[in-house]
């Protein structure tokens, strides 16, 4: 059992409403369970496999869900980079290993699913590329039209490529992220699609198994602190939802310090936090190598910043230049291949560290959203291109020597 209820002000709305904002206030929706009448144990939970579903009390889905075997990605101990860091218990969850190759994957198959459940149509984004091919992959499992809005020359090429082969209408607006999901929202409302941005709460219940399954691979320990980038502050917030449900229901006894990293072209939320402010200040004209997370305006703020403030969290900012580093870090010293967004929750715990802002001793899970093929580009730019020789042995030793 459970409902829609306002972020903001409380009201409640049925769950088969088809509603993304609250009526009375404009502020967002969550779902909201009756955590007394969810009858389930961790030893349940336990001895079915790692996955979003094996979650599925906490999730809103009634019937089959639209799946392609997301969630259950490897949690890493990162004993490199922890080692340089003076970092003994620094992990990294590689939610690039999903189907698509981004978390966003198990916020569609809960998504979608809930498209097919209410009966709707057409499913619509706006993206800076992983949730386009989400949601592209999972509107065709599930059969059902997508459409998709682009920000013009900035989306990754690997992104790109999935959403047009999975059979989206891609369309590239002249314009950023933010319009983008303006212009989608409005076309959604007015024309009867059903949006999938991490405006619908039902798509950030999946998102938040990513907690769930950190603290089972860590034989049911609560991390120290999350960490994850932030763009639009939907998987902070959503991550932080899932662990304040698992309190309630006294699987936990304490939840991580969660802490957001943005790119410092793009860092409306780390703002926010500095300067204590209650509402945050969108930038106009956001910039980072770091696409996935060039987001001004990031609609779930409001939440991302009770998470962060209530658990004792914080808020950093990394530049491009620190967030290829670490992505070539990942990448040369840990074998974990991710894009330049999801490196830089990990450049965020270096700063941190460096600057001397955390405790050495923490347990630290940074999430690693994406993976390293989606943005090929960016990747070709940071390495030498490949040595071509003649094809005979001397020039190989020549060319090795
Ligand atoms: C790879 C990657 N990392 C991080 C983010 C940021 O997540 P959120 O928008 O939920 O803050 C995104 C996009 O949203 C993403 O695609
Ligand atoms: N990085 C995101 C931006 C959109 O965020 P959403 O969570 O609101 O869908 C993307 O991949 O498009």
């Amino acid at each position: 059992m459970y409902r829609l209820v306002c972020v903001h002000c409380g009201a409640t709305y049925s769950p088969d409403q088809i509603i993304y904002t609250c009526n009375r206030c404009g502020h967002l929706l969550t779902v909201e369970y009756d955590l007394d009448g969810i009858d389930v144990s961790r030893d349940e939970w336990n001895r079915r496999p790692l996955s979003v579903w094996r979650y599925r009390e906490l999730l809103p889905v009634r019937g089959e869900p639209v799946s392609l075997q997301e969630g259950g990605t490897p949690l890493y101990h990162l004993k490199n980079i922890g080692k340089e860091l003076g970092l003994s218990e620094l992990y990294a969850k590689h939610e690039g290993m999903n189907p698509t190759g981004s978390f966003k994957d198990r916020g569609m198959t809960v998504g979608v699913s809930m498209a097919c459940e209410l009966g709707m149509t057409t499913v619509a984004c706006a993206s800076t590329g992983n949730t386009s091919a989400s949601l592209a992959a999972y509107a065709a499992k599930g059969g059902i039209p997508c459409v998709v809005l682009l920000p013009a020359g900035k989306v990754a090429l690997g992104k790109i490529a999935q959403a047009l082969m999975h059979g989206a209408r891609v369309i590239s607006i002249r314009g950023n992220f933010d319009r983008a999901l303006e212009m989608v929202h409005e076309l959604c409302i007015s024309h009867g699609l059903y949006l999938l941005n991490s405006v619908n709460p039902y798509r950030l219940e999946g998102q938040k198994t990513i907690g769930f399954e950190t603290i089972d691979q860590l034989g049911g320990e609560v991390p120290d602190r999350m960490v994850l980038p932030v763009g639009n502050a939907g998987n902070i917030s959503a991550v932080y939802k899932g662990l304040r449900e698992l309190e309630t229901l006294g699987f936990i006894d304490r939840l991580p310090m969660m802490t957001g990293i943005q790119a410092a072209g793009s860092q409306p939320v780390v703002k926010a936090i500095e300067q204590n402010l209650e509402v945050l200040v969108p930038e106009s004209a956001p910039e980072t190598v770091a696409t996935a997370i060039r987001i001004g305006a990031p609609v779930n703020a409001e939440k991302a910043l009770v998470a962060i403030r209530a658990t004792g969290g914080t808020a950093a900012a990394v530049t491009d230049e620190e967030i290829l580093a670490m992505q070539r870090d990942l990448a040369r010293k840990e074998g974990i291949g991710v894009e330049p967004a999801s490196a830089a929750s990990v450049a965020g715990i270096r700063k941190l560290a460096e600057l001397g802002l955390i405790d050495k001793d923490e347990r630290i899970v940074c999430v690693v959203t994406g993976h390293l093929l989606k943005d090929p580009e960016t990747v070709v730019r940071q390495c030498e291109p490949p040595t071509e020789i003649d094809a005979d042995l001397p020039s190989l030793l020549s060319a090795l020597r």
